[in-house]
């Protein structure tokens, strides 16, 4: 385990506001994601997750509000070379071949680890082919061998299973988590594959509208919920507080509940939603109030990026 990310967040924003095209797309984001930990960054089209994962990697400006990797700006160069991130265009050269495209990887990163870019590659990406001849998703893979053979301690990437065959989204699936497991590594990693997050994240972050839906570890976001199963019939469902969603399917209404609390008892049923039913809830429901495990303390000072550069 990496010693020095103790007790310091991988990522925590304050007050984050990013404008892209003169619009407002990260609106006052305050969270934080412990080190050490896999982060599943989720939500609808245009919630702001590339924009929240390109202002964590000093790609882009906060307009107010700060955002710190391990404590450090990430624009700054303790920052950079802390973090890797895989954005979702994967820029690479594409008259390189993959070996002289790892090869730059060694000489641009003092502490570049060869073993560890080889975990990401296996004998279906020669090392001698161009990575312009590639597929999208061989040219993925060399991305991500890009960014494990830094050997960062925070890795941002953005649906890096996106265009991954079965096969390949188990093997960097594995890849990664074995690497937070040896290191300590900190990942935070966009998806809408819900279903694939389960038993992979530790925790969850569900941006909407530019704003914190859900935030913390998802085993207390599960606990924290009851799926509750009982007749359609009206006026049959239990008036309880904390309802996030109510659906009716033919005979059955389903109730997803805030809370481990009260069971109504008689017809209905209640056990605890997977993480891909909480999640498919909260993106369905967008007026239940936020679920935030750990809400900043109000009194921490809200800097603007300028004023804590200075
Ligand atoms: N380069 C840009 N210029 C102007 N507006 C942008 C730009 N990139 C993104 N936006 C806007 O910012 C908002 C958030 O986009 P963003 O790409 O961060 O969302 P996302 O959650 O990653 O979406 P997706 O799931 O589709 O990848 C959208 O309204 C989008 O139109």
């Amino acid at each position: 385990m990496i010693d020095r990310t103790e007790g310091t967040a991988a990522v925590r924003a304050d007050g984050l506001d990013v404008r892209r095209g003169g619009k407002p797309v990260l609106r006052g984001l305050r969270l934080e994601i412990p080190a050490g930990r896999v982060c599943a960054l989720v939500g609808p089209n245009g919630g702001g997750k590339t924009t929240f994962l390109e202002t964590a990697a000093g790609l882009l400006r906060p307009d107010r509000g700060t955002v710190r990797l391990l404590g450090e700006d990430p624009g700054s160069d303790a920052g950079r070379t802390r973090l890797a991130f895989v954005g979702q265009d994967k820029p690479l050269y594409p008259r390189l071949t993959v070996a002289e495209t790892l090869r730059m990887g060694r000489d641009l990163n003092p502490g570049w680890r060869p073993d560890l870019a080889a975990r990401m590659l296996d004998e279906r990406i020669s090392e001698r082919a161009r990575v312009g001849s590639l597929s999208g998703g061989q040219r993925t893979r060399v991305a991500l061998a890009l960014a494990l053979g830094k050997a960062a301690d925070v890795l941002l990437l953005d649906e890096p299973l996106a265009d991954l065959d079965p096969l390949s989204r188990h093997h960097v699936t594995s890849v990664l988590m074995s690497d937070a497991a040896e290191r300590g590594t900190s990942i935070v990693m966009s998806s809408h594959v819900l279903a694939e997050l389960e038993g992979m994240a530790d925790e969850v972050l569900l941006l909407d509208h530019g704003r914190v839906r859900m935030s913390g570890p998802a085993d207390e976001a599960t606990a924290d919920h009851r799926l509750l199963t009982g007749p359609a019939a009206e006026d049959a469902a239990p008036d309880l507080p904390g309802v996030v969603e109510t659906r009716t399917r033919g005979r059955q209404t389903t109730l997803l509940v805030r809370g481990d609390g009260t069971v109504p008892g008689g017809p209905w049923q209640s056990e605890e939603p997977s993480l891909e039913t909480l999640l498919m809830s909260y993106l369905r429901s967008p007026e239940a109030p936020a679920w935030i495990a750990r809400p900043l303390d109000d009194t921490a000072p809200t800097a603007t990026h300028q004023e804590a550069a200075a």
